[in-house]
């Protein structure tokens, strides 16, 4: 089957997110000559305009094609792109439409996305939460917080306890996140997994020095504890903590995640499908680390697609630690958008058995929240960052 139109769609609502980030999406809609309808997500970031408009020229290698040759679409964007590994708008937007074009798989073939990729080693795919902080400032927002979430059934969550602190931080600022970390893990219990984002703002220093305050709580990883490019920091540190590290949210190639495997860089792997290019990358990265003994646990922080992929996805995989999770802390537009069908129970996901990506779009809800592509605005507390937690409270 031939792919006939491919259509990026800005979806936002007043209702926000976990994160400013959080209250838009783009989705991809990719239409084949005889009808078939597939759809994928790309990531908005602070990028939303330049990614809608990346997705235009990155169709232009793909209408035409046979939406069956996902290796050789791929290969030859690649090829054609030339800077795709150092264009973030280039690979989210092959991501997105090689996710809409293994949707398309499935439902021509009637199978769920893990038949076609080698079967399920799980039926129920564990996952662990973010975005469950917002508005959580002192120890005890953390405490009381996390509380809740655990009874709601997850055993593991993920926060950023270093308010705004940014490159350095300093004796209070290691006291204030040390303050909140040990609030949650006396909160949880030893047994909880306790995972700490540093979202890859600090130096080796100061990150040797969290790593060496927040050790004893025993985080099941660190993420992104250095700058995403920062490698010799990332190397000092490695040699200089215990703490396994966890990183690969800004992944764009097949070679920059075999690169982080190969030197022995990353403990747990967290590629982004809509970002490392996409069912037929991020299944060869899982391979890779798999080689190596890497665990995954996939970077989902965006959208129900980039959800319902990654659940797929994260069902065949045998190295896999935990799927991140919003689901639970998604605007109810997100969830809306998929007719909510991937909930979590009991801190899994079961594994949808649709076929393609597993889920049906809403397509009434598309054509009400479809918008215009804009600038996010810019404020003092970052669009990453989970709201209102952008602050310390020391005096
Ligand atoms: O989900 C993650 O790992 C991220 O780094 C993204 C942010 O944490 C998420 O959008 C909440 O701010
Ligand atoms: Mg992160």
């Amino acid at each position: 089957m031939k792919i006939s139109e491919i259509e990026p769609i800005v979806l936002s609502s007043k209702e926000k997110g976990a994160a400013t980030w959080a209250s838009s999406m783009i989705l991809v809609k990719v239409v084949t000559n005889n009808g078939l309808v597939g759809y994928g997500e790309a990531v908005p970031t602070l990028r939303v305009i330049s990614v809608f408009n990346a997705i235009k020229q990155v169709s232009k290698a793909y209408v035409g094609k046979e939406v069956e040759d996902v290796e050789k679409n791929y290969h030859e964007w690649y090829k054609q792109d030339f800077y795709l590994s150092r264009s973030f708008e280039s690979a989210t937007s092959v991501s997105a439409i090689d996710i809409a074009s293994w949707d398309i798989l499935g439902k021509e073939f009637g199978a769920p996305l893990y038949k076609l990729l080698g079967g399920k080693v799980r039926d129920r795919v564990p996952v662990y939460a973010n975005g469950w902080y917002s508005d959580c400032v002192t120890p005890l927002d953390f405490a009381e917080r996390s509380k809740e979430v655990h009874a709601r059934g997850y055993n593991a969550m993920k926060f950023d306890p270093f308010g705004n602190y940014f490159n350095w931080i300093d004796e209070k600022g290691l006291r204030e996140s040390e303050e909140r970390v040990k609030a949650v893990r006396e909160a949880l219990g030893e047994d909880a997994g306790v995972l700490i984002e540093h979202h890859g703002r600090f130096n080796s220093k100061s990150s040797q020095l969290i790593a060496k305050r927040l050790e004893k709580y025993n985080p099941l990883f660190m993420e992104e504890p250095v700058h995403h490019e920062d490698v010799d920091g990332l190397r000092e540190y490695r040699s200089r903590t215990k703490v396994r590290v966890a990183l690969g949210e800004r992944l764009v190639s097949l070679k920059e995640a075999y690169f982080y495997v190969s030197e022995g860089l990353v403990d747990v792997l967290q590629p982004d499908i809509t970002n490392i290019g996409g069912v037929t990358v991020a299944k060869k990265v899982v391979d890779v680390a798999e080689a190596r003994d890497v665990e995954i646990a996939f970077h989902n922080a965006f959208g129900p697609v980039q959800n319902a992929v990654s659940v797929q996805l994260s069902s065949t995989v045998n190295n896999l630690l935990s799927l991140e999770n919003f689901y639970d802390w998604f605007p109810q537009w997100k969830r809306d958008l998929v007719y909510n069908a991937t909930p979590v129970e009991g801190g899994h996901v079961k594994v949808p058995e649709k076929p393609g990506i597993g889920v049906e779009v809403n397509e009434k809800l598309v054509d009400e929240l479809k918008t215009s592509p804009e600038a996010l605005e810019v404020k003092e507390e970052p669009v990453w960052v989970v709201g209102g937690t952008w602050k310390g409270y020391l005096k």
